[in-house]
């Protein structure tokens, strides 16, 4: 048996873990040489094999020396490796896969309304977001702040609502990301909930139109209901969005 474990191998052998994962994926052998490992580990060839060694003393690789290199099989111990670091990552980044964006309502060019009673999309509306949408988009002037975070969307994996065509003309794509809309009770005058503090609708999507007249700082929204009488919003009431990756 030997004395060295998975848990105490360092940071670079489990760099030497992942690189090898990723060359030759965890199905099988791979043929492995030291000075390509070293090149790829920016590291000299001597280190790129005593990492190997490390590897296979805790059983995380095995190893069949050949003449001209040698075959590299990561282990099942090997993958749990993997997998633990992998998720660490997945803790460290799905607590943040929230956007939280703050802004205030404002009136468009009463365009929304009509967009969203066509049929081309509100068939896709009714069966890739479950509802028919109120028909119109609630527009938000953001912050200057949220206007660079909602950058952050792009990451989002979106519900895609396809561009179509009619006899006339052609119809752009739009990309929705399941939101909640919330408003401070107060000064603001909105409406508020049982606690009293704040009025929350969970079930809204923020709709990205690709062909918009609309720049970065107007973002807009959807929702199964008017969000206006919902919420008791007026031109200029405060509210944040929470956007969430869908699940
Ligand atoms: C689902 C949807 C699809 C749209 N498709 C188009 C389009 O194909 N071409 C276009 O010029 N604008 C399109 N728009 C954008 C509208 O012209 C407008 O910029 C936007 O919805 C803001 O309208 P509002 O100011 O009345 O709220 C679309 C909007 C929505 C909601
Ligand atoms: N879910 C929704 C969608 C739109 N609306 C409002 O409904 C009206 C019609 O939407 P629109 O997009 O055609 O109009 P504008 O955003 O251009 O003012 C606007 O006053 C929107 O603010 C709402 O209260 N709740
Ligand atoms: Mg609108």
């Amino acid at each position: 048996m030997s004395s060295i474990t998975a848990s105490s191998v360092g940071h670079a052998e489990l760099a030497t873990l992942k690189a090898l994962a990723l060359s030759g994926g965890l199905d099988g052998d791979q043929k492995v040489s030291c000075s390509a490992l070293a090149e790829r580990l920016d590291a000299s060839t001597q280190t790129a094999s005593r990492r190997l060694q490390r590897l296979e003393e805790a059983d995380l690789v095995e190893r069949e020396i050949v003449s001209d290199g040698q075959w590299v099989t990561v282990t099942e111990a090997g993958e749990r490796a993997l997998q633990r670091e992998y998720a660490d990552y997945r803790r460290i980044f799905e607590r943040d896969a929230s956007v939280e964006l703050r802004g205030s309502i404002t009136s468009g060019m009463g365009e929304g309304r009509h967009y969203i009673s066509l049929p081309g999309y509100m068939r896709q509306f009714e069966d890739r977001l479950g509802y028919e949408p109120f028909l119109g988009t609630l527009n938000v002037e953001l912050g200057e702040e949220s206007v660079r975070e909602r950058g952050r969307l792009s990451s989002f994996e979106p519900v895609t609502i396809d561009g179509w065509e009619d006899d006339e003309r052609t119809y752009g794509p739009a990309y929705c990301y399941p939101a909640a809309v919330e408003v401070e009770g107060g000064e603001s005058g909105a409406a508020a909930s049982d606690d009293g503090d704040t009025a929350r609708f969970e079930d809204a999507h923020v709709i990205t139109p690709e062909r918009t007249h609309h720049g970065d700082d107007q973002l807009e929204i959807i929702a199964p209901v008017k969000l206006r009488d919902e919420l008791d919003l007026a031109d200029g009431s405060p509210l944040t969005i929470h956007v969430t990756e869908q699940r």
